[in-house]
């Protein structure tokens, strides 16, 4: 388990993590989800000792994970692809962190073979492309069988099928009671992999649930068409819902689900001919939270490059 209390960075004047509380379970993915630049790898390094709080707290299983005297059984990450010296081979580098750790030169020939890297064991790391290189930080990861992961945008430079094997092993990690912390700006992905959502922006941790809440927590949408369209729009604005007239015959409600405007209609003796709620994706509710982070983003990019 992951508790963050409080937890705030700054860099300078900067606040890049801002009084960031949350807890993240084992038995399940937890997905850190947001914009870059939103703080998640700063959030991460804090919660290793990689990076000092300005204030709060972080504890990992109850401690402060800095005290741990057997760090890579506890806790595995992977917080910077390609952190290994060019010159290793994976098999090299798996072998010294085992020794380091006093963990069975059995266990990096189980990881090699868990990540896919058993035929390139003995192949220098330098020539890895970006995918080998995050199988291998993976592996690293995977080394001491932690109960804690932390993977830090694992996908990244994974072709699909990568892609889909990150997914399947943070799932079976989970399904062995493993906490599983992983981060992404890619709501796509998050939305197929993840059990629980933190969302961040600008540093603030702007919506924490269930990935099946997160969705329902958008007001319904609905389209409603009907012939004596005004009849329906009087019933349903007596309750204060929002209205806005797509053409003479048609409307989008926001607020009420489908059921109830169906019930309206009936009571106001109004035939409907259509009657569609409008599915909210993972990704809607995404670009809508973190819809702001991202403009102050982008602004920041456009004065920047407006001053060049
Ligand atoms: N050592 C540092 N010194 C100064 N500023 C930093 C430092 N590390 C991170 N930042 C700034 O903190 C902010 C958050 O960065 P962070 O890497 O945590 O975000 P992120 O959500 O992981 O984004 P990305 O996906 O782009 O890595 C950014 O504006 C970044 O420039």
């Amino acid at each position: 388990m992951i508790q963050a209390q409080q937890l705030t960075k700054r860099y300078g004047n900067k606040t890049v993590v801002d009084q960031v509380s949350f807890t993240v379970q084992p038995g399940a993915v937890t997905g850190f989800l947001g914009p870059n630049g939103a703080g998640k790898s700063t959030t991460m390094r804090m919660i290793v000792g990689l990076a000092a709080p300005t204030s709060g707290q972080v504890l990992v299983n109850n401690r402060d994970f800095k005290t741990s005297k057997h760090p890579l059984t506890e806790v595995g990450t992977l917080l910077e692809a390609k952190s290994v010296h060019k010159s290793l081979t994976p098999l090299a580098h798996l072998r010294s962190m085992a020794a380091t750790a006093g963990l069975p030169v059995s266990r990096v020939h189980e990881v090699l073979e868990l990540t896919g890297l058993s035929g390139v064991q003995r192949k220098k790391v330098g020539g890895f492309s970006l995918g080998m290189g995050q199988r291998l930080g993976i592996a690293t990861a995977l080394l001491g069988d932690p109960q804690v992961l932390i993977l830090d945008e694992p996908v990244n430079g994974l072709d699909p099928e990568g892609v889909a094997w990150v997914r399947n092993l943070a799932r079976q990690q989970a399904a062995a009671g493993k906490t599983v912390f992983i981060s992404s700006h890619l709501m796509s992905e998050m939305a197929q992999t993840a059990d629980h959502l933190i969302v961040i922006g600008r540093g603030r941790i702007m919506a924490e649930a269930p990935i099946s809440e997160f969705i329902d927590n958008g007001l319904s949408q609905t389209i409603v068409r009907a012939t004596d369209i005004e009849v329906l729009m009087n019933a349903l604005s007596a309750e204060g819902v929002q209205l806005r007239r797509l053409d003479g015959q048609s409307l989008e409600v926001t607020g009420p689900d489908s059921e109830i405007i169906g019930r309206r209609a009936l009571e106001a003796g109004v035939v409907l001919s259509e009657l569609r709620p409008l599915q909210r994706t993972l990704e809607d509710a995404y670009m809508e939270l973190t819809r702001e982070a991202v403009e102050y983003n982008s602004n920041i990019v456009a004065e920047h490059s407006g001053g060049k």
